[in-house]
């Protein structure tokens, strides 16, 4: 396999998080690195981009979802958000319960559709500048990510664009990591299967010999 193909050239992120948690904000600040305080967003916004992670050069695809009341056609297109992507950015703020106890539930759906554990999933707890409106602590946000096994970032969207940088970075070097995983099993696989051929055509080989 040429080295072109075996390096991921795009990647497909899906950020997560409930309603006013920062999401579009997060996007915004990544692809354009300016924060815009106010975004009319109701709908499923898709964002492309191109940039450079760990020097090497990656087309990105995020996909800024919606989140409603987890039922009827809402599910379905957030099941299929899911589906179509390769690594996940669950997003709470700090300033409010509700969203922080909605991580669980989002990485359980992701485990659910996705069918296998591992997915890379990125937890980042926003608008840290708010401390007098803080509700959970850093250890909370920690433990909960520690639990889930996903990498964890605090950070203010609004003061702090590098903080962003870092958390999308980590998303696409853990997305390239399972590519990567991939790949590999995939050459086992085609190994083992050319051995059980070349195997095969010895013992058929042997057998018209001895007739
Ligand atoms: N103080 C502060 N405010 C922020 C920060 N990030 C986002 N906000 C504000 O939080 C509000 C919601 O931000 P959005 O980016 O629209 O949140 P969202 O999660 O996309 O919201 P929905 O579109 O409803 O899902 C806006 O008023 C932002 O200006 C931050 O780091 N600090």
């Amino acid at each position: 396999m040429s080295e072109s193909v075996r390096r991921m050239l795009r990647a497909k992120l899906v950020v997560l998080g409930r309603d006013n948690c920062g999401k579009t904000a997060l996007c915004v600040r990544f692809i354009t690195r300016r924060f815009i305080g106010e975004y009319e967003h109701k709908r499923e916004v898709n964002y492309r981009c191109q940039k450079i992670v760990d020097k090497e050069a990656i087309e990105l695809e995020i996909l800024d979802t919606v989140n409603k009341d987890c039922v009827g056609a809402a599910a379905s297109s957030l099941e299929s958000s899911i589906k179509w992507g390769d690594g996940f950015l669950i997003m709470y703020s700090v300033t409010d319960r509700s969203s922080f106890e909605a991580v669980s539930r989002l990485k359980r759906l992701i485990d659910h559709v996705k069918q296998t554990l591992g997915i890379p999933t990125v937890v980042v707890a926003n608008k840290c500048d708010m401390e007098n409106g803080r509700v959970v602590r850093t250890d909370e946000g920690q433990a909960l990510a520690s639990d889930l096994r996903c990498s964890f970032f605090e950070l203010s969207v609004a003061e702090d664009a590098s903080s962003v940088e870092a958390a999308f970075g980590q998303l696409v070097r853990e997305v390239r990591q399972e590519f990567q995983r991939h790949l590999l099993a995939m050459d086992k696989r085609s190994r083992m299967l050319q051995m059980r051929h070349a195997l095969k055509n010895k013992l058929t080989r042997s057998k018209t010999m001895q007739w």
